[in-house]
């Protein structure tokens, strides 16, 4: 039984089912997740556009050509198409034809393999498992504990990604990936953003040069960053008023608060198992819960905490999912490193691209976490700007990249791309990171002249010097 279809759970079962099991996917809201309907589908859909017209505006030829503003209803639209309207009968023919059953409602842990299902009708249905449970249900947006903050009605990322309407004015409360994306998109479609940042810097999860690099490109936007700026009172009368810790005041006509996510385990019976409610569900790399025994109880993706991406939840859903009915034939798992069995990707070789202008995307570890955890490394950084098809993609291409080499290996522990359309370029760094591959081996892995991609010929000529 797999609790929660967004994309960790429906691949869980995908590969659960392939594996010989029957598999029940109980959901509350729309089969696809967050992801599809308030996260990662309709924020790159706001997005994509924006991006398509900033690069063409750093190429004379194309800028003459693109001198106007996005038509912020055609981008909603295409939103929305890319949401399905919030309609989720293409994922549910899917979830059908795969095989899975679904079963519409809420659902709770009632002890060893029991889940109770609330369903809409308000009827009760207790389903027990015969073989695992996986719970996959996600997060939700977490707001600060500010007096009146409800009664403001704050954006979430919910609003941020599906608003009907471009606020003229528009707060964004925090400095992390959820907040960069929105200030850059709401920017572009028209709105006057104001980015309310606790901390001193952007993106603190990454290279310090990338959040310096994205809060260029936002106030080259126009967007007002302000830095070591906590909101400690909000009210809205009409428009939203904040105060800010230094007393100053910032009135907007709707305030996103980006700052962080709380796993959903709250409601979800987390007691009647052994359980804390409220906390991330720990799992060990085969994705069995800690603490509770018999082998029955997994979680995957967002609600376990190993890295909240949409990718490494489907990652982890495929080695789970095929885990559990492994475990269930009698088959023997593979737990070795880099195993059929095991997440070894989630600790090593998470990549992710934040679509800011400019995008900024890593993989591995960053110079300061690789230094932490004890690695005796070497840092290489490179220009992009310097980069033959780095300066024919875009006129004063600003970027930068580092790699951080494990020099007792040889191999690379993390790799950082910061620029106009590195997005695509950074699987070329996770296959180095997770396949481990040599450096003295990726000197023959010749990037084509002259592409964005010719700056690991360069990283590894400052390397070997
Ligand atoms: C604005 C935004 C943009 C993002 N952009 C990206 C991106 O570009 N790339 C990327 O990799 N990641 C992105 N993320 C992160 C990504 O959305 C998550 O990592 C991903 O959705 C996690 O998938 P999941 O299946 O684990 O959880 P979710 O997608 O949250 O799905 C959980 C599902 O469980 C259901 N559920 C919850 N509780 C219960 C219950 N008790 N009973 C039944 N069902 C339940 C929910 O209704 C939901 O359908 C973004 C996040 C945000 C907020
Ligand atoms: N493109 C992508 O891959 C993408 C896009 C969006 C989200 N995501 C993922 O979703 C997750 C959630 O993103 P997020 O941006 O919501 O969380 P986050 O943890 O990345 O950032 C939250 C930010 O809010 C700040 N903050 C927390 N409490 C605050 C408070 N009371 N006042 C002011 N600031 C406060 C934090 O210091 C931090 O900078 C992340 O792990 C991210 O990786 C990924």
């Amino acid at each position: 039984m797999v609790v929660g279809a967004g994309p960790t759970g429906e691949n869980l079962a995908d590969r659960a089912h392939a594996g010989g099991l029957s598999v029940a996917v109980v959901e509350s809201e729309l089969v696809g997740g967050e992801c599809s309907y308030w996260a990662c589908m309709p924020s790159k859909a706001l997005l994509r556009p924006a991006a398509a017209l900033a690069d063409a505006r750093r190429l004379p030829g194309a800028r003459e050509a693109a001198g106007g503003t996005l038509d912020a209803a055609a981008v909603l639209e295409r939103r929305d198409e890319f949401t399905s309207h919030w309609k989720d009968d293409g994922q549910v023919d899917w979830l059908k034809g795969a095989g899975l059953v679904l079963v519409r409602g809420r659902g709770r842990l009632d002890g060893v393999k029991r889940v109770a299902v609330e369903t809409p009708d308000g009827g009760r249905r207790v389903l027990t498992a015969r073989h695992a449970v996986a719970v996959c249900t996600g997060t939700r947006a977490a707001l600060p504990d500010l007096a009146g903050l409800a009664d403001v009605r704050p954006w979430t990322s919910r609003e941020a990604t599906s608003a009907a309407r471009v606020p003229a004015r528009l707060a964004v409360v925090g400095g992390g990936v959820v907040a960069c994306e929105m200030a850059t998109a709401w920017r572009a479609l028209g709105s006057e953003v104001v980015q309310l940042v606790r901390g001193s810097r952007l993106l603190p999860r990454m290279e310090p040069f990338a959040g310096e690099l994205v809060a260029q490109g936002l106030r080259a936007a126009g967007v007002d960053v302000r830095f070591g700026a906590s909101v400690t009172g909000v009210r809205r009368d009409g428009p939203v008023t904040l105060t800010l810790d230094g007393g100053e005041t910032v009135t907007a006509d709707e305030v996103l608060f980006a700052t962080g996510r709380t796993p959903a385990t709250a409601d979800l019976g987390l007691e009647t198992v052994g359980l804390d409610a409220g906390r991330p569900i720990e799992v060990d790399d085969t994705g069995l819960a800690a603490g509770v025994p018999g082998e029955w109880l997994y979680a995957a993706g967002d609600v376990n905490g190993r890295a909240l991406l949409t990718h490494q939840g489907k990652y982890q859903g495929r080695i789970f999912g095929a885990v559990i009915a492994d475990r269930a034939a009698g088959r023997t798992l593979d737990t070795a490193e880099w195993g059929r069995s095991v997440a070894t990707a989630d600790e090593r070789a998470v990549p992710q691209v934040v679509f800011t202008d400019p995008e900024a995307t890593a993989v591995g570890l960053t110079l300061e976490q690789a230094t932490r955890a004890g690695h005796r490394v070497r840092a290489v950084d490179y220009d992009l700007g310097r980069v033959a098809g780095a300066s024919l993609y875009a006129d004063g291409y600003q970027g930068r990249a580092r790699a951080v080499v494990d020099l007792d290996r040889e191999i690379l522990l993390g790799v950082t791309f910061v620029g106009a359309g590195v997005a695509e370029l950074l699987h070329s760094a996770t296959i180095a990171v997770a396949g481990e591959v040599p450096v003295s081996r990726l000197w023959h892995a010749v990037p084509a002249y002259p592409t964005i991609s010719e700056v690991w010929l360069r990283l590894l000529e400052t390397y070997r010097g």
